[in-house]
């Protein structure tokens, strides 16, 4: 028999509707290998959150299944979903949705401690975290005082300290200064962890993610190579997706850092 790791997420035959009736999900298969890093591209309304709020069963009710590492997310069961939680980290776009505590540790330390970890356990993975995304010296700092960047920063951080299995970002560059967006995707890189990132940036998607997936009313309509996607004038034409202008993904792709 052939052995063939488990995939840190495995979406079969997902749909789902909205209550107003309106199909967002028309049948998605996305399989991703663990430490694999996939850009999740498409036009606006073309049901990419709709996934991601399925990937740790926020949305749920249609017809599909989804796993994470060979664990089905079911949304009835508050002990496997718990656990689902804690392997699928969220970064969402408004980094002000997940930061309301007076200081930046306190942030980072509310997922763990929420999950009943204490102690030297606890402040060691506040520091890892932090330590990550490059923000160990604003630890005591008041969240809503730092930059939207510093921000996004934490917001990543407070994913990280749950030593999740996928990372998932919802446009992780928008909003930042060319830095701060070069100084994200080093972090990114460097992290040990499977990546889903759903965004409309496609340079960033070249810099950072091998692969691509484009989603389209509800269904995938192309998953390879990122540089070979975008390089694709009808595919890109089709599904609404634009490059900058005079932007060549293979002459990109070509100096990537290595
Ligand atoms: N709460 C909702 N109620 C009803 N329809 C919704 C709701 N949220 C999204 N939709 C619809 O579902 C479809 C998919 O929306 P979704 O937000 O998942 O797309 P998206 O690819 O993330 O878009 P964008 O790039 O604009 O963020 C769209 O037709 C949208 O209008």
């Amino acid at each position: 028999m052939i052995d063939v790791a488990t995939p840190a997420l495995k979406v079969s035959r997902l749909h789902y509707a909205y209550p107003d009736g309106r199909a967002a999900l028309r049948g998605v298969d996305l399989t991703i290998a663990p430490g694999e890093r996939v850009a999740l591209l498409g036009p606006n309304g073309a049901g990419k959150t709709t996934l991601v709020l399925h990937l740790n069963g926020i949305l749920h009710g249609g017809g599909g299944t989804v796993e994470v590492s060979g664990l089905p997310v079911t949304p009835a069961d508050r002990a496997a979903i718990a656990e689902i939680r804690r392997r699928v980290g969220i970064v969402f776009q408004d980094p002000d949705d997940q930061l309301f505590m007076p200081t930046v540790a306190e942030d980072v330390a509310f997922g763990p401690a929420n999950a009943g970890v204490r102690g030297q356990e606890l402040d060691d993975r506040v520091d890892e975290a932090l330590a990550a995304v490059g923000m160990s010296e604003h630890r005591d700092h008041v969240p809503h005082h730092l930059s939207f960047g510093q921000r996004r920063r934490v917001a990543v951080a407070t994913v990280l300290a749950m030593r999740p299995e996928i990372l998932v970002l919802d446009e992780p560059s928008s909003n930042l200064d060319p830095a701060s967006r070069r100084e994200l995707a080093e972090i990114l890189e460097s992290l040990p962890v499977t990546v889903l990132m759903v965004t409309h940036d496609l340079p960033y998607a070249l810099e950072l993610c091998p692969r691509s997936v484009i989603l389209d009313t509800g269904r995938i309509v192309a998953d390879g190579d990122t540089a070979a996607l975008l390089s694709d004038r009808e595919l890109m034409r089709g599904h609404r997706l634009e490059l900058p202008f005079g932007f060549d993904p293979v002459a990109a792709a070509a100096s990537r850092r290595p």
